[in-house]
């Protein structure tokens, strides 16, 4: 199987697909210039100082507007297939107890992650509290919110409003019963961050979101899409209609930030496991291709995922070109694109305390791990740190987490042409 995914190759399919469409204005940059070889798991001596060395035509009719909830809902529009397994999947998994989790084989990569979506929230809150004025609004949408595991995060920022949607029902009820807990605890503090919330079942690739709001004029500021964007690139229509979503209720200077798997570096691996090989991974993930188009489509290239005790869906490889085509149609301009480990790296230095609190790393003795091969990179600081704990994360974790990145748009200033359509302000 030859598995092209190089943006070039994947444009020319995008504009064959979508004709007139240019990607001129998008990234230049070649896919392969934009993988990052498997990294070592980052190492954190006394975990207090890490050590950096080691650590569409635009898709006019592609969107879902004008069709019925029925049509949307049932999956007959844009290829759909999938999103009911999904759901299901998220509605049947039992949340595991502290114990259990502690337990788990992913115990500090799953800590890892959310330190991650508090330094990718951090920083965008930081950015919109600059441009706000004391007392104005600050609105939230968590679209994919599953069990509200960012509730605490938006606590935390100081927020005033907070809309929580997930395809799931299961997960957004329990997303709801903890935001009612967060309340009963913020009525009781005179310090504490009380905001309101709306929450409701839906799938965001198929329904517009805006038209489930209490208000549907209203205006976000930021908009979180969490470990879930990928599922949208079943159909161009699907994509279409999350990025509209995640688009069309933001302000301008409003942010748009979401982490998904990288598809560069999972085509990377799996080249890297043969030229017959439809599938790698570890001990505590999987991916398998079901897809064996060549050169793999831009949407609907279909994988088995596997996360140990976590996920067992399909998924979509995201093509990233196309994913900024699809936020400039509605005003989104890319600022950021980081996969985890470089993330990681630029942001340790503010984010230190808050990885340790979080317990994003594991603490290990080097001289302990000699025969652990998940903590044969800690070897090398036997004679650096001898005797110092080291922060750090098992090999299978680390090639686990860094399967993915994080991105961040700005929504752009627009005035309009004669026929109604938005003229967006992009500056880069
Ligand atoms: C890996 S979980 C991430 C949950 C949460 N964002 C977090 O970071 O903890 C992915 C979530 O995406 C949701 N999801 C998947 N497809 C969806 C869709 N089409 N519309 C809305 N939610 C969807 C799932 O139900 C699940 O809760």
């Amino acid at each position: 199987m030859s598995l092209n995914y190089e943006q070039n190759v994947a444009d020319e399919q995008f504009a064959r697909t979508h004709k007139e469409v240019s990607l001129s204005d998008d990234e230049s940059e070649n896919a392969e210039a934009t993988l990052h070889p498997a990294h070592e798991p980052p190492t954190d001596h006394t975990g207090q100082e890490l050590d950096e060395e080691s650590a569409a035509k635009e898709a006019d009719d592609g969107g879902v507007v004008g069709k019925s909830e029925t049509e949307e809902e049932d999956g007959a529009v844009g290829g759909a297939a999938n999103t009911h397994v999904v759901a299901n999947h998220y509605n049947e998994l039992k949340e595991a107890g502290r114990k259990d989790r502690q337990k788990s084989k992913i115990f500090f990569m799953r800590n890892f992650n959310n330190w991650i979506k508090s330094q990718l929230i951090n920083e965008y809150m930081s950015q919109l509290k600059q441009q706000m004025r004391v007392g104005d609004a600050l609105r939230v949408l968590d679209m994919c919110c599953g069990k509200g595991g960012d509730l605490l995060k938006w606590e935390k920022a100081a927020i005033s409003h907070l809309i929580c949607t997930d395809i799931a029902e299961v997960s957004v009820e329990q997303c709801q019963r903890r935001y009612q807990d967060i309340l009963q605890r913020a009525e009781k503090s005179k310090f504490a961050n009380k905001f309101t919330a709306e929450f409701f079942a839906c799938d965001s690739t198929l329904v517009r979101l805006r038209e489930r709001y209490k208000d549907p004029s209203l205006h976000l500021n930021l908009v979180s899409c969490q470990f879930a964007f990928h599922y949208c690139f079943e159909s161009l229509a699907q994509a279409d209609c999350m990025m509209r979503n995640a688009a069309e209720c933001l302000k301008p200077g409003g942010f748009f930030i979401a982490t998904i798997p990288d598809a560069y570096e999972i085509i990377r691996r799996l080249k890297a496991a043969g030229p017959d090989a439809r599938g790698f991974g570890n001990d505590v993930y999987n991916i398998e291709f079901d897809c064996s188009t060549d050169p793999l489509p831009i949407f609907g290239a279909k994988y088995q995922f596997h996360l140990e005790g976590v996920v067992d869906c399909p998924e979509f490889l995201v093509h990233f070109p196309t994913l900024v085509k699809l936020g400039r149609k509605y005003g989104l301009q890319l600022l950021r694109r980081s996969t985890f480990a470089d993330y990681y790296k630029e942001t340790l230095p503010q984010g230190r305390q808050l990885l340790q609190r979080m317990s994003g790393l594991e603490t290990v003795q080097a001289q302990r791990c000699a025969d652990d091969e998940q903590f044969a990179h800690v070897r090398s600081f036997q004679g650096t740190h001898r005797g110092r704990p080291l922060g750090t994360l098992s090999k299978s974790e680390w090639e686990a987490t860094t399967l993915y990145l994080v991105c961040a748009f700005k929504k752009c200033k627009n005035t309009w042409d004669t026929n109604g359509k938005p003229l967006f302000e992009f500056d880069d």
